[in-house]
């Protein structure tokens, strides 16, 4: 039986996952889940790449296996939460949500409640598996250092005070722990928390962030260190055309997530 899922958020994420799996036989978009004002936008993409699925303001309480969060962090309390307390799996891409004070713990008790699980994306960061792995034998640094375009800081507190346009040099616009970083960058440093809750946690993962003229990719970098040895990653990643602050790979990350529900090997 094909597995149905509910999408939350129809944005650049969204849209470019529903045109990826639209011919895969074991899933389903039975719902796109959108805000009030978007629900047009919605039926049109459901209209190209998603026929059937319903156009919502919330989780449909019956016929959904799966909800995939690519909304962004207000999703996660509005209707992730109440999708794990009724039983139904989620996976989630805003893990920056989990810099707020008490979220994760909120998120492992609706799990719980529901006896189901709650699965946080690697999105656009790779080595989520080695650090992760590495935590276990203890971990003594981890820095990351996020880099993009100064486009892709529009909207952000990184515009306080200078013109992003105008940039000659690479800028440093943050600088401190994940958990900042994550709560005052949401839609730019959702990585920043991935990284840490994999590895030494929000307030002892160092992160800078950088809006860098000289840069067309959003480069990711880690460098982590302890009883494992060390490494040092670089991702370059190519942003999506309808959303300069996303990398395509966080789409990919998601579909992989998605396809590997119903794949009988999954990798
Ligand atoms: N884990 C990772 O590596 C990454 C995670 N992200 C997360 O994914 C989110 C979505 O990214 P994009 O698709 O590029 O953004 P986008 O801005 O193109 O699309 C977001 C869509 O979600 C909708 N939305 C917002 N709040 C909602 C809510 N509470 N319920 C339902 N729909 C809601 C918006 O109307 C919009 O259409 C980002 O905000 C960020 O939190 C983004 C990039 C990387
Ligand atoms: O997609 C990316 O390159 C990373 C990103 O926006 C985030 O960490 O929130």
């Amino acid at each position: 039986m094909a597995l149905r899922f509910a999408l939350i958020g129809c944005g650049a994420i969204g849209t470019a996952l529903l045109e990826l799996v639209k011919d895969d036989a074991g899933l389903i978009a039975a719902a796109i889940v959108v805000p009030a004002g978007s629900e047009a936008d919605a039926h049109t993409v459901a209209a190209r790449v998603a026929h059937g699925a319903q156009v919502l303001s919330a989780v449909p309480a019956d016929g959904i296996d799966l909800v995939v969060e690519a909304a962004g962090h207000t999703a996660i309390e509005q209707h992730v939460l109440p999708a794990l307390q009724r039983g139904v799996p989620a996976i989630v891409a805003s893990v920056g949500a989990l810099s707020a004070p008490g979220l994760p713990e909120q998120l492992e008790a609706a799990a719980r409640e529901g006896g189901t699980q709650v699965q946080l994306i690697a999105g656009a960061i790779g080595a989520i598996d080695a650090l992760a792995a590495a935590r276990v034998g203890g971990l003594e640094t981890v820095r990351y250092t996020g880099r993009k375009p100064p486009r892709a800081w529009k909207g952000t507190p990184a515009e306080e005070g200078r013109d992003l346009d105008a940039l000659g040099a690479e800028t440093v616009i943050f600088e401190g722990t994940a958990r900042d970083a994550a709560c005052l960058f949401p839609k730019n440093a959702n990585v920043a928390a991935t990284v840490s809750l994999a590895g030494l946690g929000l307030d002892r993962t160092t992160v800078r962030l950088i809006a860098d003229p000289a840069v067309t990719e959003n480069v990711h970098e880690v460098e982590a260190a302890g009883a494992f040895g060390r490494f040092e990653l670089t991702m370059r990643n190519q942003p999506l055309a309808a959303n300069p602050k996303t990398s395509a790979l966080t789409v990919y990350s998601a579909v992989r997530a998605l396809r590997g529900r119903v794949a009988p090997l999954a990798i």
